[in-house]
């Protein structure tokens, strides 16, 4: 029986993956709050729909399932009782529970279609949307200090980094910014839910309510039996250990965790900003965290009891042995050039999605790091990205692989 869930590599046929359109949430940003919302600059909306429907259809084109994230939660949000039990999380992690307007918040959203809840509960919701006479306090009358009951959560559509699926199972992520904190509860509220899911037994390698983060953009499967994990700005060392543990108590496939240390920076916020795989034996780099021969800090956790921790120093070793392989060909983004392997990588040059062995989709702005691309032998498809690219993250951000078939 074909299991919901399936992703054992990186790079096998790529079957189904889970997207979100952008939506009314970019129309939330303003220039004071576009920073801790982790944008750079406010993105035009129509022009960026435009550029996702276009990532959208090249993977339809091959065949591949797209299910949008916003569709699926609000499929199973018909019923009273659900609806009510969603919107009290969401306002509980919202900080919106049992004070000042909370009950009219309630009414409020309560009153929507499910379409238009989950759409209103992602854009957010202004203060001026309720009525004056509702409000108690002075944040609420403030309303001009600061406009949001709920704030909007504009990097969903980086559908990568709430949730990993490992194997048959998924990661459900504690993320690391208090911005992106709540989009993980779509997807447990998906999984619990929606029958496409929620009698399937689905394993869960790690909650969304444990103390240390970690986020998708950092999880990669390398193969059946290795993944790898960045420790970065947004994933912990804690959070690797344990999710080693959780994978290796539960039976997963896991035999190995490669937990790869990055600078904790904001160009190079998850390990697959620097790293990606794009087919058996070659790999995407950032020549400014990985030189030639991949010198990193590097922890193997293997399978044991106790778990074994040991250190390798070098990420083209590492992989050859991790991954059984005599060579590996490392790809650096934007190539030799320094200054075009900057501003690429700035630009998500090196965050590829595979859609199979040696097929890439890739920002078409990078074209030095595409160019080198297709000289390595990989077909590459290219998506526009002017607007999608300001908020940091590239194909492989933009989606979250649910079904891949065996390389
Ligand atoms: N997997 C990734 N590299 N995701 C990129 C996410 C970008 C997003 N603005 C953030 O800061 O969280």
């Amino acid at each position: 029986m074909m299991r919901p869930l399936h992703v054992h590599s990186e790079i096998g046929k790529l079957k189904t993956v889970l997207l979100h359109r952008p939506g009314k949430e970019i129309e939330n940003l303003t220039p004071e709050t576009m920073e801790q919302l982790l944008f750079d600059d406010i993105p035009y909306l129509p022009a960026m729909q435009k550029e996702h429907d276009y990532f959208a259809e090249e993977l339809q084109a091959r065949d591949i399932e797209t299910l949008y994230l916003d569709k699926l939660a609000a499929e199973v949000l018909e019923e009273k009782n659900m609806k009510k039990a969603f919107i009290q999380k969401m306002m509980k992690e919202s900080h919106m529970e049992g004070n000042g307007s909370s009950e009219a918040l309630e009414e409020y959203l309560m009153d929507m279609s499910p379409d238009g809840l989950v759409e209103k509960m992602i854009a957010g919701v202004q203060k001026e949307e309720l009525p004056e006479s509702r409000k108690e306090h002075l944040y609420e009358l403030m309303d001009r200090h600061y406009p949001f009951y709920l704030d909007p959560m504009p990097n969903l559509y980086f559908t990568r980094d709430p949730a990993a699926v490992i194997g048959e199972g998924i990661s459900i992520n504690p993320m690391s910014q208090e911005a992106r904190r709540r989009e993980s509860l779509f997807i447990e509220h998906i999984l619990e839910n929606h029958p496409r899911f929620m009698n399937e037994s689905i394993p869960r390698w790690m909650h969304r309510d444990y103390p240390f983060p970690i986020e998708g953009g950092d999880e990669l499967i390398l193969s059946r039996s290795v993944i790898a994990v960045g420790v970065s700005e947004r994933t912990s060392a804690r959070a690797v250990e344990q999710l080693a543990h959780n994978l290796f108590a539960a039976g997963s496939a896991v035999e190995k965790i490669v937990a790869v240390e990055i600078p904790k920076k904001r160009s190079s916020m998850h390990l697959d900003t620097v790293f990606t795989m794009v087919d058996k034996d070659q790999f995407t780099t950032h020549a400014q965290v990985v030189d030639k021969d991949g010198r990193m800090n590097i922890f193997i956790l293997e399978r044991g009891n106790p778990v074994r921790i040991s250190k390798r120093s070098s990420l083209r070793k590492t992989l050859m042995e991790v991954l059984d392989l005599p060579e590996i060909n490392l790809i650096p983004c934007g190539g030799e050039d320094k200054i075009a392997s900057a501003r690429e990588q700035w630009n998500d040059g090196s965050n590829t999605l595979a859609l199979a062995p040696g097929t890439v989709v890739t920002y078409e702005r990078n074209y030095v790091s595409n160019d080198l691309l297709r000289r390595n032998g990989l077909e590459v498809v290219e998506v526009p990205s002017s607007e999608l690219v300001r908020g940091r993250g590239g194909p492989r951000c933009m989606s979250m692989p649910l079904y891949r078939e065996e390389v």
